[in-house]
């Protein structure tokens, strides 16, 4: 191509213009190079400052982000919700500012301190101070806001802080949470396709050991086990055996077996897996539902007894009895056994069998011996003392001129608490409400009654057994 400017403008005017073009150049580079060092050299300026401060600052700052957005994965959304569990504990009585979450399966809404807000804590005499902070997305994500709980202690605490005090807010939130979890109830249903349970509905049974008419002895001795079963992760681990606890509820209807069974779960905040063996088609089918119960629950068999001719079935065995032999395809006490040595639970958690009878001595002695049922619990007709919590209870009653007269006929006469319960709630209901006093006298009357109909069945007997001899 020919070049024409010099033609047009003169060798003078191409001079001139080759100077402007050389000082626009330098004009254009100099920017650049006025732009590079502000975005560079300031950005190095700022994190050099900022580390400056930070190695002055007297403190350390940990952060628990909630998302794993920061690549560390699941683990620390898990570490930032037991943060968030433990602190709900801590700030409803500190924070000014909280707000309310309401979380799938969990109770009560989880208070939280809101964004901006803080709360102390304090750890074998180091105080930490922890707040919510919230931060625009990156470049990226620019609409997606990032929180996280910073956890700031003095660097001079640093070992206390990491390696006892962090520890402690993960055990304590994770606990905090399963206290608070909404329990489920399961039950097993039958299918052409085999047996699956099936979430029946929330728990919310109401029982507690407080409210269990039983001698306070006794009670304590059962919340003790539990408790020392449920935090037993460790010594099951130690001694090598399967983390799991088998209970025995035997005692006539009305003595408080189920109502027991309730009371464990909410002690424990474990699911409840109710079994119905009549329904459970075959030996098979059991252990494959056995083997789904997880950690951290009930296993729950009712009234064992009427369950199927499981019974006393190795005796009548034993002893050639066609009639009690069962075929391969349904279940039988060999395979409730070996589910039940075969059941074993997850390191995180155990599993508490729970089986009720009215009848123990009609169950087969391999069922009860311990390693299967570790814990044999008589529940009885009721006495003075059960008596007495149940007036708690119902009436708020705790002391009374009429105790010793009932303390006298609970000697001699056989009530279930849940008869006692009955004369108690009946008329303690709203709209016909006769006051305390009246519902003692009444289970006075009902216990004199059921002393006199005791006798007369007994002079009776006695007459029929003279008549015998004669
Ligand atoms: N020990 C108890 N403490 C408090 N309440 C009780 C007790 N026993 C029975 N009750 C009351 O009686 C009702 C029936 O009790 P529950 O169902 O627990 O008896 P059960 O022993 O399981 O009877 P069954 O053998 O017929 O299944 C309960 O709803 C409860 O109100
Ligand atoms: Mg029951």
């Amino acid at each position: 191509m020919v070049n024409i400017l010099p033609f047009f403008m003169g060798q003078e005017g191409m001079s001139q213009m080759g100077v402007g073009m050389a000082i626009a150049a330098s004009m254009v580079v100099l920017s650049m190079f006025q732009q590079f060092l502000l975005t560079h050299l300031r950005g190095y300026i700022e994190w050099f400052i900022g580390k400056l401060f930070k190695s002055m600052d007297p403190n350390v700052k940990i952060r628990f982000t909630e998302d794993s957005m920061d690549g560390s994965g699941p683990r620390n959304h898990e570490a930032y919700s037991a943060v968030e569990t433990y602190l709900s504990a801590k700030c409803a009585a500190q924070a000014p500012s909280l707000k309310a979450n309401s979380v799938r399966d969990v109770r009560n809404p989880v208070l939280c301190v809101d964004v901006g807000e803080g709360v102390s804590d304090e750890f074998n005499g180091v105080k930490v101070w922890w707040s919510l902070v919230e931060e625009q997305g990156d470049s990226y994500c620019v609409s997606r806001k990032k929180r996280y709980y910073a956890l700031k202690f003095p660097k001079r605490k640093r070992d206390t802080v990491v390696g006892e005090y962090l520890g402690h807010v993960m055990d304590e939130g994770k606990a905090v949470a399963a206290r608070n979890r909404q329990l489920k109830l399961y039950s097993n249903t039958s299918t052409r396709d085999g047996d699956y349970w099936n979430c029946i509905r929330d728990f919310n049974h109401p029982a507690k050991f407080e409210t269990l008419a039983m001698e306070e002895e006794r009670k304590e001795d059962i919340i003790d086990d539990l408790i020392r079963f449920s935090a037993g992760r460790e010594y099951y681990r130690r001694i090598g055996k399967p983390w799991k606890r088998g209970y025995l509820l035997h005692g006539p209807p009305g003595t408080g077996k189920s109502t027991m069974i309730a009371a464990m779960a909410n002690l424990l905040s474990y699911d409840v897996y109710d079994l119905e063996l009549t329904a459970v088609q075959s030996n098979a089918d059991l252990k494959r539902l056995m083997n789904r119960i997880p950690c951290n629950s009930i296993l729950v068999i009712e009234d064992i007894d009427c369950s199927s001719e499981i019974t006393n079935q190795r005796e009548k065995n034993n002893q050639g009895d066609k009639g009690a032999r069962r075929t391969q395809e349904e279940v039988t006490l060999s395979g409730l056994l070996n589910c039940i040595d075969g059941l074993f639970s997850a390191s995180d958690g155990g599993i508490l069998m729970v089986f009720t009878t009215n009848h123990v001595e009609l169950l087969d002695k391999a069922l009860l011996r311990t390693g299967r049922m570790d814990k044999h619990i008589e529940m009885s007709y009721c006495g003075f003392e059960a008596f007495r919590i149940l007036a708690k209870n119902y009436l708020g009653i705790e002391e009374h001129e009429l105790f010793g007269r009932i303390e006298e006929l609970f000697k001699e006469s056989r009530i279930t608490p849940a008869d006692v319960a009955e004369e108690l709630i009946a008329r303690s209901g709203i709209g016909e409400d006769r006051g305390g006093e009246d519902c003692l006298n009444k289970l006075i009357q009902v216990l004199e009654e059921k002393q006199r109909e005791e006798a007369e069945a007994e002079a009776e007997a006695e007459a029929g057994e003279n008549g015998e001899c004669k």
